[in-house]
């Protein structure tokens, strides 16, 4: 049984229709990367995923729970599935422990001194153990998305959403954020990310989903996709990039 199942989705902004028919199943502990174009539809894709966007027709589950915008499944939802942005959006009048507890003490109603004791944990695991008290102008762009990433994992997600997480970091500090991610793959977390980094997408995911015009054009193993493409669209954009 997949993680996370789309069927048949379609989106539109107004006439503009962004997602124009996506099948997709990612399995549990799979890491799946997504890339394309600029407009081709993959932050909206992954919006619609964590219940961000509403969409008008398909179908979306996690674990079995529809993806609607009805209140009680969007609350399981968010228990289940974090999302990371390329912006930290981190409270900076708030500790980077503190910002870490707020999620489950709001959400999944924490006692405090639990939520510190998670917020510990889950700092450690991005290795920042030792910035619990640290203010967010007192870290560099990587360590805050690093801190954003442990703020995800307070809440023990079953999959997380990363959409172009390195894209607002200074080159030299995407290597420390993407060795998170890529510890976390190891761990055996459920990952889907929207990415520039094609190395990563080659090292380190199960399978790479090249989307164009809002559909999935190609999808496999990076192995294939970036060796052997198949559609002149996809030869089109790996060239680009090289
Ligand atoms: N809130 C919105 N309202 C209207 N149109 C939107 C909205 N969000 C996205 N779009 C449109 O949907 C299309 C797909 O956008 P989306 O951000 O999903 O693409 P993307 O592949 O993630 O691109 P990028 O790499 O530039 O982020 C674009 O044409 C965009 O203008």
């Amino acid at each position: 049984m997949a993680l996370i199942s789309i069927e048949g989705l379609h989106k539109r902004f107004g006439t503009n229709e962004v997602l124009k028919g996506i099948d997709l199943s990612i399995e549990a502990g799979e890491v799946v990367a997504i890339i394309g174009k600029s407009g081709s539809g993959k932050s909206t894709l992954l919006r619609c995923l964590n219940g961000l966007e509403a969409y008008q027709s398909g179908k979306i589950t996690v674990e079995n729970t529809p993806v609607t915008q009805d209140e009680t499944d969007l609350r399981t939802l968010r228990l289940r599935v974090g999302m990371i942005f390329q912006q930290f959006n981190l409270f900076p009048h708030l500790s980077a422990g503190r910002n870490v507890m707020l999620a489950p003490m709001i959400v999944k109603g924490t006692s405090e001194a639990e939520a510190k004791t998670t917020a510990q944990k889950v700092l450690d695991r991005v290795g920042l153990g030792h910035k619990f008290d640290a203010f967010p102008d007192q870290l560099s762009g990587g360590q805050q998305q690093r801190v954003a990433i442990a703020r995800a994992l307070a809440m023990e997600p079953r999959a997380l959403l990363c959409d172009e997480i390195t894209s607002a970091l200074d080159p030299e500090l995407v290597n420390e954020v993407l060795q998170v991610v890529k510890s976390l793959a190891a761990d055996g977390m459920t990952l889907a990310m929207v990415t520039h980094e094609m190395r990563f997408a080659r090292d380190v995911c199960d399978r790479v989903i090249f989307m164009h015009l809002g559909k999935v054009h190609e999808i496999g193993p990076p192995e294939d996709v970036f060796a052997n493409p198949k559609t002149p669209e996809l030869q089109q954009f790996l060239g680009q990039l090289n």
